[in-house]
């Protein structure tokens, strides 16, 4: 074994640690996963992990690619398996759609084969067109620290040990080896973002501007990102409070924070109180940092005193009905007396308030209590903990402080 091999296999080894989990490696036949099983193969036992491929029966010789994939899985003594994708349904962007299955069904496989780890090829070279794209949509920090090299994808890690190596080194590695490959006809499709960014990549080496640099300056955006998160979290523990299901940032404090600061900790307190994924957009977070009260990400800010109070929204929630005994809302655990039939958690909503006479003792604004829990039986109000502090039911916000605090630092 000569050339660069040696190196690749070290990387692998590194990226899985000493004792690499039950993993799977994400094979679709193009030439980085190729090598990627190659590598795996150098780097570990064949018969310790196993392969995957999505055929997602949507251009001709996909059956094809995924049968080549099955054969050098198969040479290699790698246990492989084809999973199907048939569920288009003609909606939306194919390119994400399929995406999105693909991702879907390598998950849902992953856990039922006892998988904790699912390995994909990403290279250096998608890791810098990530990065120019994401130049294109003037991200920040977080933006331009690109594809994690880990993250969570459902219960599985989801691992990238090839980001910092070039595709034409896993090229080399493919004809090193005579393995075969196939092409895809998308990576010459001008219409594909991915496609523009990856031929501007190749025009920018006069400037001394590369992928594997780019790959190296998403890593140093990495570790920018994971410090400023760090301090994000120190100033939540600092200031932060929890009322209910709300958090409060008392504003003095909040705004002598750094700007980039006071932005994260509002973005992370918007994101963990509407229970949602993805942080709001950079523009409408800035209007609405520069403005009193206003809606945003399933969230209302409004001013509580001497703090501002996130709290939900209550048009997010007003058609939301789950039994007594789930999570309502992703977030609520109710507990009362034993459950009878035909209870329901909704929010309490202003038909519920009107039918308490003294919610002002709750000391909670009128808006986050119509966003708040309370229990139903058909259109009759049982109970509303929020507004009704001290009655037979209690509602409990999962992970409470602490769960907010974790939800600041990416995992
Ligand atoms: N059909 C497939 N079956 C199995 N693995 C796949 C398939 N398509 C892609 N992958 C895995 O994902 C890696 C990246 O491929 P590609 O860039 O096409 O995927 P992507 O899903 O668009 O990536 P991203 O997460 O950046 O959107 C591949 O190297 C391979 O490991």
């Amino acid at each position: 074994m000569s050339g660069p091999e040696p190196d690749l296999i070290a990387t692998l080894r590194a990226a899985f640690g000493p004792q690499p989990p039950r993993f799977a490696i994400a094979v679709s036949g193009g030439g980085d996963s190729v090598a990627l099983l190659h590598l795996c193969c150098r780097a570990f036992p064949p018969a310790t992990f196993r392969a995957v491929t999505v055929d997602h029966g949507l251009r001709k010789g996909s059956a094809r690619e995924a049968a080549m994939v099955a054969e050098l899985a198969r040479a290699a003594g790698v246990r492989h398996d084809v999973l199907r994708w048939s569920g288009w349904d003609g909606q939306g962007n194919l390119q994400d759609a399929a995406r999105r299955a693909r991702y879907g069904l390598m998950r849902d496989w992953a856990h039922g084969q006892g998988i904790a780890t699912l390995a994909t090829a990403h290279t250096a070279d998608d890791q810098a067109e990530t990065l120019l794209m994401r130049l294109a949509r003037e991200s920040g920090v977080d933006g331009l620290s690109a594809m994690a090299p880990r993250r969570n994808l459902g219960g599985i890690t989801l691992l990238r040990p090839l980001l910092g190596v070039t595709r034409a080194a896993l090229r080399g590695v493919l004809r090193d080896n005579g393995l075969p490959w196939a092409e895809d006809p998308g990576n010459e499709d001008a219409t594909f973002a991915r496609v523009r960014a990856r031929r501007v990549l190749a025009e920018l080496a006069p400037l001394g501007i590369t992928a594997p640099g780019l790959a190296r300056v998403a890593a140093q955006m990495r570790e920018a990102r994971e410090a400023l998160e760090r301090q994000t979290e120190a100033a939540a523990r600092e200031i932060a409070t929890l009322d209910g299901g709300d958090i409060l940032l008392p504003r003095e404090a909040f705004h002598a924070l750094p700007a980039e600061i006071a932005r994260r900790l509002m973005a992370g307190a918007i994101c963990w109180v509407g229970d949602a994924t993805n942080p709001p957009r950079r523009a409408p977070l800035l209007a609405l940092l520069r403005s009193p009260e206003g809606t945003l990400g399933g969230c209302r800010i409004l001013p509580d005193g001497e703090a501002v109070r996130i709290t939900r929204e209550h048009g997010a929630v007003r058609d939301l009905r789950s039994p007594v005994s789930d999570l309502w809302d992703g977030r609520w655990r109710l507990r009362g007396p034993a459950a009878g039939p035909g209870l329901v958690a909704g929010a309490l909503g202003p038909a519920g308030l009107a039918q308490i006479a003294d919610w002002r003792a709750s000391g909670r604004p009128r808006a986050a209590l119509l966003a708040g829990p309370a229990v139903w039986r058909g259109g009759r109000l049982v109970a509303a903990p929020l507004a009704e502090p001290g009655g037979d039911w209690q509602a409990e916000r999962a992970g409470g402080l602490a769960g907010f605090f974790a939800s600041l630092l990416s995992h």
